[in-house]
């Protein structure tokens, strides 16, 4: 495809998008159903789709219109590239510019988040919304995290390095690559399908190395999903692990990651949680915003509600709530969530603490985009003596 086709196609994927449909699910079944595109142009596309979501508010400003074309044409205006070259009305291309599409006005950063959310952010970060808030305009770094079980991590940066993929050590953690070269091969390398590396922030390794895991401990991750905090934490700590989630089905890559990683896992349904318990420890990586992740899925801050964050934080509660039922006297209680909102970390645990005072905090922490990785945060509680 030729670039301006790209940006036509880009056009075309971002106008259901801005309507409402999930960006992930527009950009997977155009390319089923588009097998003229080859993998660069499928990457490329995706590339200028995601771009013009992080950066909707400006993007449109620089356009002068929220549809579609107008974000796009602001978003390739606000790279400095040049937009006539691409607005050229070539075979598949975008139409040509028309009179007083491509305005005079200077071009000025505006805030890419919902207004209600840059409020309630500002309130939350205080000195350090505004650089965060750019900082969630650019794209997220790609982070793998070494398992220990199977390598150090001079020797899966060498192993890396190997197959053309090139990383430096990311400060957060001691497990975690930045990937500087090569990122797109990671996925086929013999490296990741052995099970040496796995995708993951540095934040979410940086909040298990945290963890109070004594050797041999029993450990339950009660919101497990596809398995990543459960494998980064069986990388990282010797122990008993047993994965549960409220929906089944989001267990269903656990099996093959685990035997990839070199981990055992028991997977417990929901009405044999209490009868396999107590746990030394149990993780609640529970749902959340995703606020810390919107550099890797801006579609998100725009179609987060107020409603909806208000249940999210409600069903929170009641996870952490339900989730001490499970822990040994001696245990300690981990939650985390991925979201940069006080709502649904410090203020969460506060509420936790007035509603249940035979609990202690032991420790809380987050992260946020100016340490180099996603929003995150955690807190561990223990009970009273
Ligand atoms: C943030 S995701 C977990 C991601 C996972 N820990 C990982 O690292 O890949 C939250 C998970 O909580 C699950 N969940 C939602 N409600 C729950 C509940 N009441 N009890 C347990 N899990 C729940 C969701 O199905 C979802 O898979």
């Amino acid at each position: 495809m030729t670039p301006a086709a790209r940006v036509q196609t880009a056009i075309e994927l971002l106008e259901p998008i801005l309507d409402g449909a999930p960006a992930e699910r527009v950009l997977t079944s155009w390319a089923r159903r588009s097998r003229f595109a080859g993998s660069k142009d499928r990457a490329a596309i995706r590339d200028l789709v995601f771009d013009a979501l992080r950066l909707r508010n400006s993007a449109a400003q620089a356009g002068s219109g929220g549809t579609a074309r107008a974000i796009m044409l602001g978003m390739i205006r606000l790279n400095g590239e040049d937009v006539q070259a691409l607005f050229d009305g070539s075979p598949y291309g975008p139409a040509p510019l028309s009179d007083g599409e491509l305005p005079d006005t200077e071009v000025k950063a505006c805030i890419d988040l919902p207004d209600w959310v840059a409020t309630e952010l500002a309130k939350d970060l205080g000195d350090s919304f505004a650089e965060v808030e750019a900082l969630l305009k650019q794209r997220a770094p790609v982070i793998l995290r070494v398992n220990l079980r199977k390598a150090t991590l001079p020797q899966a940066k060498a192993a890396l390095a190997k197959e053309g993929i090139e990383t430096k050590a990311h400060p957060a953690s001691g497990t975690a690559l930045e990937v500087t070269e090569g990122a797109r091969k990671i996925r086929n390398s013999v490296v990741y399908k052995d099970g040496l590396v796995e995708l993951q922030d540095a934040a979410s390794q940086a909040a298990i190395d945290l963890l109070p895991l004594p050797e041999g401990a029993r450990v339950l991750d009660y919101c497990a999903g596809g398995g990543g905090k459960l494998l980064a934490m069986a990388g990282r700590f010797p122990g008993t692990y047993f994965a549960h989630d409220a929906i089944q089905s989001r267990l269903r890559d656990l099996p093959e990651r685990a035997r990839r990683a070199g981990v055992d896992v028991t997977v417990l349904q929901s009405d044999v949680v209490q009868s396999a318990g107590p746990f030394d420890l149990v993780f609640c990586d529970v749902p959340c915003s995703g606020s810390g992740t919107w550099r890797r899925d801006p579609d998100a801050k725009w179609k987060l509600t107020p409603e909806a964050l208000e249940e999210t934080c409600a069903l929170q509660a009641e996870i952490l709530s339900k989730a001490t039922d499970y822990v040994t006297d001696q245990g300690h209680l981990v939650y985390a969530t991925c979201s940069l909102l006080a709502r649904e970390n410090e203020q969460q645990i506060d509420r936790f603490m007035q509603d249940h005072p035979n609990w202690d905090l032991c420790y809380q922490h987050h992260w946020t985009p100016l340490d180099g990785c996603d929003g995150f945060f955690t807190a561990c509680l223990r009970r009273s003596n």
